[in-house]
């Protein structure tokens, strides 16, 4: 397990990191997930005893970092990917890694084979393309056969190739039981790797919790209906007590009720139904609900006409219908220049 305990990280008058208390656990790849400037790479780093906190704790397996007395065979980590003498070979740099942390030579060869490297390992690391040096970091990370392993954005510049054995691989460990933690930008891979999360912005903790539940509680789920006689459905709608907002497309969507009932509902009522599709939130639209209040860098040049998730705008103006709060308190709603290190477009005249 990774523990942290009241993690604070400050670089000045810059707080980094703000109190992080979170435990990354055993069998589930966890996703760690926060916008840019968030504080990923600094927690990652300290859990690495890469920097030292200004307040509180981070242990592996019970104990600091610096206490563990062969790290590699405890965590594993790809924090950068080119962090590689160039002119070394790959097998060479992954032995110098094996004989500093008594781990035998004959496990280069098996990770060598596991990321694909062995027909170059011989070569300089100087010639690999950004996916091959992906794969010697991932590399070097499974040479002590850790029970603990930690990405900081490993399929950054990948191929679709790359991020699905990235992504098997992740899996792989966190089924052999083994405590899987890594950080990416890319939601619909996230949303296919990891089975929990933890969310922050700004330094602070703001999710914790199941990938399905995450979802769930940060965004709206609604269905989606067409019917030649929208009127006639809205106020049947609106008499069993659920919430209708009609689309400029003409389309109706409903909050409150599930798609079997109101399928149910139109039938017994003789109404016809083009449509009925129940919406599913993505986790991109989940994420940016949550974190928009918590951005750093926040370009002005704001979508209009549509939500986040690609749903129309409604004229209430938010992209949320209007009456309607954005779930997690209204922390959705995007507001200009709030945030400290806004960007703003000259074209767009904000
Ligand atoms: N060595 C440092 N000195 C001063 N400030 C720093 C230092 N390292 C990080 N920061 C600041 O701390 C904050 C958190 O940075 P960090 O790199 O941990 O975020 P991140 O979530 O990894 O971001 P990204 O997703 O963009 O990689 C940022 O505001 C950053 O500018």
């Amino acid at each position: 397990m990774i523990e942290l305990e009241g993690l604070t990280k400050r670089y000045g008058d810059k707080l980094a990191v703000d109190g992080l208390t979170f435990t990354v656990r055993p069998g589930v790849v966890t996703g760690f997930l926060g916008p840019n400037g968030a504080g990923k790479s600094t927690t990652m780093r300290m859990m690495l005893g890469l920097d030292r906190p200004t307040a509180g704790d981070v242990r592996i397996d019970g104990k600091h970092y610096a206490q563990l007395r062969d790290p590699l065979t405890s965590i594993g980590a790809l924090l950068e990917a080119k962090a590689v003498h160039g002119g070394r070979s790959a097998y060479n740099h992954l032995l110098c890694l094996a004989q500093s942390n008594g781990i035998p030579s004959r496990r280069v060869d098996q990770v060598l084979e596991t990321v694909g490297l062995s027909a170059v390992a011989r070569k300089r690391s100087k010639g690999f393309s950004l996916g091959m040096g992906q794969r010697l970091g991932i590399a070097a990370a499974l040479l002590g056969d850790p029970r603990i392993l930690m990405f900081d954005e490993p399929v950054n510049g990948l191929d679709p190739e790359g991020i699905h054995w990235i992504r098997t691989l992740m899996q792989r460990l966190a089924a052999e039981g083994r405590t899987v933690f890594v950080s990416s930008h890319l939601m619909s891979e996230m949303a296919l790797t990891a089975g929990h999360l933890v969310v922050i912005g700004q330094g602070k903790l703001l999710a914790d919790t199941s990938m399905s539940a995450f979802i769930a509680e940060n965004s709206r789920s609604y269905v989606t209906l067409r019917s030649p006689e929208p009127e006639r459905l809205r106020d049947l709608l609106h008499g069993a007590g659920m919430t209708v907002v009609p689309r400029a497309d003409g389309a109706l969507e409903v909050d409150g009720g599930d798609a079997a009932v109101i399928g149910e509902l139109a039938a017994a009522n003789g109404l016809a139904l083009h449509e009925l599709s129940p919406r599913q939130a993505s986790l991109e639209e989940a994420f940016m609900q949550l974190t928009a209040g918590a951005v750093e860098y926040h370009a002005h040049s704001e979508a209009r006409g549509t939500a986040p998730g690609g749903a129309p705008a409604q004229p209430g103006g938010d992209g949320w219908g209007a009456g309607r709060q954005a779930p997690g308190g209204g922390r959705g709603k995007r507001r200009r220049g709030k945030h400290r290190n806004d960007v703003t477009d000259p074209d767009q005249g904000a």
